[in-house]
């Protein structure tokens, strides 16, 4: 478990948080048993569709707007449920959702962004777990522009927490290298108070 050396942030990285035979397990399950769909979203007011599968968990009442689509949670499987209960005891935080992404190949991919909406409140702590193909992961300040790469190996935790959402955007690129999938689990806790605005 290594902390990042990154200036206004606070990002932990466990390589090993779930061991390889159990991480192979849960990536076929979930792989094999998620309702994964590719989700539109509104982007410059021009509708697309997000550049991978998408699946969202939670408590009922953890709705969550993300970039601009309404993200009703499916109620949580044992699977997830252990998961985010393993998260929780590492990362001495609680989380009541959890976003699946599922990058198909190295053409799936997700633009720079901070998980900076109002519902995560100040502050949030993501947790978020890597099954199948390694792929890098990159943070870019949001003042300074410095970079750092990551490479999440299966089976890893990254935690994102403190001041990371405010001063750094993250995110991952397509790659030509890349030719098997990845599951990415990003627990969260939504505030409700905030989406009932
Ligand atoms: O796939 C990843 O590792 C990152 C996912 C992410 O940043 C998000 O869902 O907000
Ligand atoms: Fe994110």
């Amino acid at each position: 478990m290594h902390t990042l050396a990154m200036p206004d942030a606070d990002v932990v990285y466990v390589p090993q948080f779930v061991k390889q035979t159990e991480a192979t397990a849960f990536f076929e399950q979930l792989y094999c048993s998620l309702p994964w769909s590719q989700d539109d979203i509104y982007l410059f007011g021009k509708r697309t569709k997000i550049p991978r599968l998408q699946v969202w968990y939670g408590d009922k009442d953890a709705r969550y707007i993300y970039s601009g689509l309404l993200m009703q949670p499916k109620p949580w499987t044992p699977l997830l449920l252990a998961l985010k209960a393993r998260c929780e005891s590492k990362c001495q935080a609680r989380f009541n959702s959890v976003l699946a992404n599922l990058y198909r190949d190295g053409q799936d991919s997700m633009g720079m962004h901070a998980d900076d909406e109002i519902e995560l409140g100040n502050q949030p702590v993501i947790a978020s777990i890597t099954l199948g193909a390694e792929r890098q992961f990159i943070f870019k300040h949001k003042n300074t522009k410095q970079k750092v790469a990551l490479l999440l190996k299966h089976g890893s935790l990254l935690i994102m927490r403190g001041l990371t959402q405010s001063y750094w955007q993250h995110g991952m690129n397509k790659t030509k290298r890349v030719h098997t999938p990845r599951i990415n689990l990003t627990f969260r806790y939504i505030n409700r108070k905030s989406v009932e605005r």
